[in-house]
């Protein structure tokens, strides 16, 4: 058995969801047990200075990468760290914290996947990719209504940012083990707005022996609202689970007693019924609340591995 914390990654790009995802999974594992880290807080420069400069965020010269790996790898081995602080709200940083991690910590942010030594900190890596045009939209409304920009200054930071975007962020999806995409549906039956999530499962941690309980994409006549198919993800072979937002609760249903059936800390997780359950709820960072079954088995796969990897290392 572990006596380190064990860490999870949820990297991509800004307002991709990372810090809904991660709000979601704490819940799922306890906040009390988890230790988040947000890396937007090792920026070198403030608002003022980036403008100043013509770099943005997203740059790794914008960042103060080299001290985001010397915390990672303290927090891996259970020391505390003196973390760096910035604000959203002012543009500008603050009185740095001490964190000392918990049984779990969660690191969300830019570039936590962007060189070797921090990528061997973590246990289970996510990638966050949602369809640009939705990220735009999630950009423009966080964005406005939580840190004071307009709706033209977003887009032009948005179009200002593409090349950083397509050099530094989107190639971390390749070290990523699952990435997480939830799309606006494609179908007809897709009435009650929930979105979909396509889960890529790259063969780099062992996932569960999902083929048990998920009918096949080319195997099923009719297709069914949860399917499970063989892909390429920047050239290598991959699984990938889709799961449609018309999926039912029976359908999800027995999917989950598979997965919490294999860790016993999930039994509980999977006892609750839907009016307490915590899984697939969670509050958006503008205030909404956003309740999905696909949202619930995102969670429930990534918190599998989270306790998987106490026992597996
Ligand atoms: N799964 C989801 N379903 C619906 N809306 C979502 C989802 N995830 C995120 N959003 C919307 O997108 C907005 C941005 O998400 P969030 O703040 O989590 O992104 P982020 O990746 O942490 O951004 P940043 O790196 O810029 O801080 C949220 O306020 C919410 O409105
Ligand atoms: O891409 C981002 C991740 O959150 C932010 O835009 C970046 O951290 C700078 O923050 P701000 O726009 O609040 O100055």
């Amino acid at each position: 058995m572990l006596n380190r914390p064990i860490i999870l990654g949820i990297v991509g790009d800004s307002a991709a969801g990372k810090t809904t995802l991660t709000k979601g999974i704490a819940q799922v594992l306890g906040e009390d047990d988890v230790t988040i880290i947000c890396t937007d807080d090792y920026h070198k420069y403030d608002r003022a200075q980036r403008a100043d400069l013509g770099i943005t965020a997203l740059h790794p010269d914008c960042n103060h990468l080299d001290i985001m790996e010397q915390h990672l790898a303290l927090l891996r081995s259970g020391q505390p760290i003196l973390k760096p602080v910035y604000s959203h709200k002012t543009g500008m940083f603050e009185a740095p914290v001490y964190v000392k991690p918990n049984k779990f910590v969660i690191v969300e942010g830019l570039l936590g996947y962007s060189t070797r030594p921090v990528r061997q900190c973590y246990d289970v890596k996510v990638y966050l990719a949602p369809p640009e045009p939705l990220r735009a939209e999630w950009k423009v409304k966080r964005d406005t209504q939580k840190r004071g920009y307009t709706e033209a200054q977003v887009r032009a930071e948005m179009l200002k940012r593409e090349p950083d975007s397509e050099q530094y962020i989107r190639p971390q999806r390749s070290w990523a083990d699952m990435i997480v995409s939830f799309c606006p549906p494609k179908l007809v039956e897709a009435i009650n707005g929930h979105l979909d999530a396509r889960l890529v499962l790259r063969p780099t941690i062992p996932h569960p022996e999902l083929t048990q309980v998920v009918a096949s994409d080319v195997t099923t006549p009719i297709k069914s609202a949860i399917r499970l198919g063989l892909d390429r993800d920047m050239g290598k072979p991959v699984d990938v689970l889709e799961i449609d937002g018309h999926t039912t609760r029976e359908q999800v249903r027995e999917l989950e007693k598979f997965i919490c059936n294999e860790i016993p800390d999930l039994l509980n997780v999977c006892a609750a019924d839907d009016s307490t359950m915590e899984l697939g709820k969670v509050a958006g960072t503008t205030g909404e609340t956003i309740q999905s079954y696909p949202l619930a088995l995102t969670q429930l796969l990534i918190v599998y591995h989270m306790l998987k990897a106490i026992t597996i290392k």
